[in-house]
């Protein structure tokens, strides 16, 4: 039976109430976790777990609505990004993800759509509170990194996150045969790399998310690194967050942190004892996205570039680099 792969956790709780050597010690853990896994789990989060979990239920409600009333709420050309995708509709590389998904935005984004509120009492205010509560979360956490990077306050990643591009995103990955996954004819979420700065992951008890060991390629594109590398499995923890680099973050630190490829699949570090092994059970997740400033030029830091590793990327306008490829992902 294969089992779950070790990835750092490191302990926020001090970040926060701690001396200065405190918040370098942080710092120095998660500039490791990024420069190797590129994932790690978040303790003491400060996000109060009853308002996830209480959002997890709101989401299942959100799910269980006919399909004709959560596919009124699919996003217009307007909002791209926001509103309720159905299953199938993502396609990366040709291939069909089996997961619905509803996303919204800053809860001041007029561009959001929600259900009414007799559909799922409680849905909106519930996604708000926990979209606020992660946006505080991402700002902590930029704190810290500008601390590894020994980014100044006038230079901090924070200045350029006010939050007008953060999005959440509750997933739901429907109980599915679990030959259809084995044999390759659907996947949950295809091998890719966030687009983001920063990730934010909350999970149950249902894991299935792999992460690719780099160490194992020498690939780089989401699609071979998918046909070459090592997967490690992610046990689920409820107790902690997730947190990964996304494209634009690896990009800014001019390859220092990494974009991981990941992927969901079938929990494959759980015994199959007392399941059904003709399915794989439904899978919830909630993911939030942290994205800088529409009109922030991403190149590589200054602290991040030496003779050894010279700049390897030029200036991309964030706005720009989002409607394209959100634009390739949902034709
Ligand atoms: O649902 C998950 O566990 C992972 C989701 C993910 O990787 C994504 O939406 O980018
Ligand atoms: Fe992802």
């Amino acid at each position: 039976m294969e089992t779950y792969s070790k990835l750092p956790v490191v302990d926020f709780a001090s970040f926060r109430t701690g001396s200065a050597e405190d918040r370098k010690r942080i710092a120095l853990e998660v500039d490791d976790a990024l420069r190797t896994a590129g994932f790690f789990y978040l303790r003491n989060h400060g996000i109060p777990r009853p308002k996830i979990q209480d959002l997890f239920e709101k989401s299942k409600q959100f799910f269980n609505l006919p399909k004709c009333v959560k596919e009124k709420l699919a996003p217009t050309p307007k909002s791209l990004e926001q509103g309720y995708f159905g299953q199938e509709k993502e396609i990366v590389r040709g291939q069909k993800s089996l997961k619905e998904s509803f996303d919204f935005a800053n809860p001041d984004d007029s561009s959001n759509s929600w259900p009414a509120e007799a559909s799922v009492p409680g849905f909106r205010e519930s996604a708000v509170d926990v979209h606020q509560n992660c946006s505080k979360l991402i700002s902590e956490l930029l704190e810290c990194l500008s601390i590894a990077l020994q980014l100044s306050s006038m230079d901090s990643l924070g200045q350029h996150h006010s939050g007008s591009m953060f999005v959440s995103s509750l997933l739901h990955y429907p109980s599915v045969a679990t030959r259809m996954l084995r044999s390759g004819e659907s996947t949950r979420n295809p091998a890719h790399s966030d687009l983001s700065t920063l990730t934010l992951l909350f999970q149950q008890d249902v894991g299935g998310l792999q992460i690719a060991d780099m160490t194992s390629t020498d690939k780089t594109t989401s699609a071979a690194v998918n046909k070459s590398a090592t997967f490690l499995n992610v046990e689920p923890r409820s107790d902690l967050v997730l947190v990964n680099a996304g494209y634009l973050l690896m990009r800014w630190t001019n390859g220092r942190w990494k974009s991981v490829v990941h992927r969901v699949s079938f929990d494959c570090g759980k015994s199959m004892e007392g399941q059904s092994p003709k399915s794989v059970p439904e899978r919830h997740s909630i993911a939030f996205f942290s994205f800088p400033d529409a009109e922030t030029s991403v190149e590589p830091l200054g602290t991040c570039c030496t003779n050894e590793v010279p700049k390897k990327w030029g200036p991309l306008n964030a706005g720009e680099y989002l409607r394209r490829k959100r634009g390739a992902l949902y034709p």
